[in-house]
């Protein structure tokens, strides 16, 4: 950038003064097509379960996962993705369930795709929902073990580009992970389903209330760190991000959001990928939480930092704020 004419020719206040001129020079502009709406899905019919740390998000049966994607879609989101929120008696140590056709997951995939096929439709790779230990791989004498991890969120994988998911979002850290659903995606006929990486997750405490919301924080023993990342590492996410888009990944995803915006500006000017940030369950609960205390204004905070991941350079957002914010934005 060159050098500034010196003060008076230059006043860069002339640029702030009102709001026309100050949205002609806006450098980023935040819309609900940047936002991807995860939802949480339980069992039974016309249940919207308030989760508590979580303030105004739910756990939705089917029939109201797919009211909420036809208002997402109304609202010009592009897409939503879904979390199920297990029972714990189909819980098990080899996670069947994680691949079962008719699971939570595929059910509203399908319900969803079938009543509002305008929205794409996001779901989740991993095994934490379904493992009766809280992790996202298999668990032999204390180890989170890859391979044989990886092999069964290929099924997983599979199992949800079956029920026409359009985005699959493999959340799970396994090495390898993301070349194997590529390769099975592809023998398999589903050469156009997108892979969206988590590739760059740290073991963040911020996943709290999200791990309340899927039940799986009971569950969990231990802790994460043995696949996800340390909190203080941005080399090794370059390294994670460039292995998984040569392994087949469409677009990649940086999570947690707030804390980590400088992993989202350099792996965007590093790959100029479609990048995302995931502004997570615990980044959700400080600030909605703090805005119904009257702490900060809520509707503020959420608007600035939705645009904060724009200007780090994110394509979209994951965000529970997603059909709040279109509101608001959609004046
Ligand atoms: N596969 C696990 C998964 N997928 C999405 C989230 C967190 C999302 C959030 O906190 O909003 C997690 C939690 C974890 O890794 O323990």
């Amino acid at each position: 950038m060159h050098s500034p004419a010196p003060f008076p020719a230059l006043r860069l206040r002339r640029l702030r003064r009102t709001p026309a001129l100050r949205a002609l020079v806006a450098e980023t502009v935040l819309s609900p097509a940047d936002f991807i709406w995860p939802v949480f899905v339980r069992d039974g019919e016309g249940v919207s379960e308030p989760i508590h740390s979580m303030p105004g998000v739910n756990r939705l049966s089917v029939d109201k996962v797919v009211e909420a994607a036809r208002e997402a879609h109304a609202l010009g989101i592009p897409a939503i993705c879904l979390f199920p929120y297990t029972d714990p008696a189909l819980k098990t140590e080899d996670c069947a369930e994680a691949w079962n056709p008719d699971n939570l997951s595929n059910r509203a995939t399908r319900a969803i795709k079938a009543a509002v096929p305008g929205i794409a439709v996001m779901t989740d790779v991993a095994l934490d929902p379904y493992n009766i230990n809280g992790h996202d791989g298999f668990v032999e004498d204390g180890v989170i073990v890859n391979d044989r991890t990886v092999e069964a969120l290929v099924k997983q994988a599979l199992s949800q580009a079956e029920a026409g998911a359009d985005i699959i979002g493999p959340s799970d850290m396994m090495d390898g992970r993301i070349g194997a659903i590529r390769s099975a995606l592809e023998s398999a006929g589903h050469q156009d389903v997108l892979l969206l990486s988590y590739a760059a997750k740290y073991a963040s405490a911020f996943y709290g209330p999200f791990r309340d919301a899927v039940g799986a924080s009971g569950a969990l023993q231990g802790d994460k760190k043995t696949y996800q990342q340390d909190p203080g590492n941005s080399d090794e996410a370059m390294r994670l991000v460039a292995r998984d888009l040569d392994e087949g990944a469409d677009m990649i995803m940086v999570k947690p959001g707030m804390p980590y915006l400088d992993i989202c500006r350099r792996a965007k000017d590093t790959f100029g990928a479609p990048t995302f940030a995931y502004q997570v369950s615990g980044e959700y609960a400080m600030l909605a939480g703090a805005g119904e205390r009257g702490w900060v204004d809520g509707e503020k905070v959420m608007i600035e930092s939705l645009t904060a991941f724009k200007r780090a350079g994110c394509d979209g957002v994951l965000t529970y704020f997603a059909p709040a914010a279109a509101r608001l934005l959609n004046g």
